[in-house]
């Protein structure tokens, strides 16, 4: 049996070897695909975040939904199992945290996990039924735990759908929905 680890390793070293000209040349294709959602549309408050190298980059969402007026939050990792959605007010506004990864300035606005309309939930790859390997935390999987799938969505580039199903364990979250750029995969 392929364990869950192994799979998470193959998707982190396929995410890896991706180029970044063909992650800058699929951004844009992205942005567009989830502009062009109804739940974004419709969204007041949104919760993206500020993607790592390689990562399905949601930049140019995150000035979109500013300059709608929108309420803006990424993740903040404040322990090893706990995330909270912190508002951003300005892409530029940014210190680079653990692992590099971009967070807001201190002091934190923080928000309700159930009073964020649309979350775009990031991960290291997905099956087309919606199963979803992460960075091998549990963040997500906690944080989506209460709320509705009605209120996220998957993102990933469209080269991280893997044909083969990801392994799922107990506390995994299923999306029911991935926003590649080449379109939406709903999740039956
Ligand atoms: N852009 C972005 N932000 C995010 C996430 C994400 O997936 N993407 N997260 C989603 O949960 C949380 C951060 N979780 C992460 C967990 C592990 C690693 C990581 O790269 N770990 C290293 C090993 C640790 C180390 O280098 O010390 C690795 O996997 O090689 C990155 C993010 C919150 N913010
Ligand atoms: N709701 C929960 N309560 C307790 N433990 C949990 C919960 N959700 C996940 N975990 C645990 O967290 C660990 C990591 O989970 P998993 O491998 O699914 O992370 P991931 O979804 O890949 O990561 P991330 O969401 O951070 O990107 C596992 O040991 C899992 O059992």
């Amino acid at each position: 049996m392929i364990t869950k680890e192994a799979v998470r390793q193959a998707c982190k070293s396929q995410r890896a070897a991706l180029s970044i000209a063909d992650c800058a040349s699929w951004t844009s294709k992205l942005c567009q695909e989830i502009l062009q959602l109804e739940q974004y549309e419709h969204a007041q408050s949104i919760m993206a975040y500020l993607a790592m190298p390689k990562e399905a980059n949601l930049d140019d969402v995150i000035e979109h939904a500013l300059q709608a007026g929108k309420r803006v939050y990424v993740p903040v990792c404040i322990d090893k199992t706990t995330m909270i959605a912190v508002r951003l007010h300005n892409l530029d506004d940014v210190v680079h945290g653990v692992l590099n990864i971009r967070v807001p300035k201190e002091p934190y606005e923080i928000i309700d996990p159930k009073d964020i309309d649309l979350i775009l939930v990031p991960g290291s790859g997905f099956d087309r039924n919606g199963g979803r390997m992460g960075m091998g935390n549990g963040y997500y999987d906690r944080f989506l735990k209460e709320l509705s799938p009605s209120n996220y969505i998957a993102v990933a580039w469209q080269v991280q759908i893997m044909d083969k199903p990801i392994p799922m364990e107990r506390y995994d979250q299923r999306m029911p929905a991935i926003v590649t750029e080449q379109g939406v995969i709903h999740v039956n």
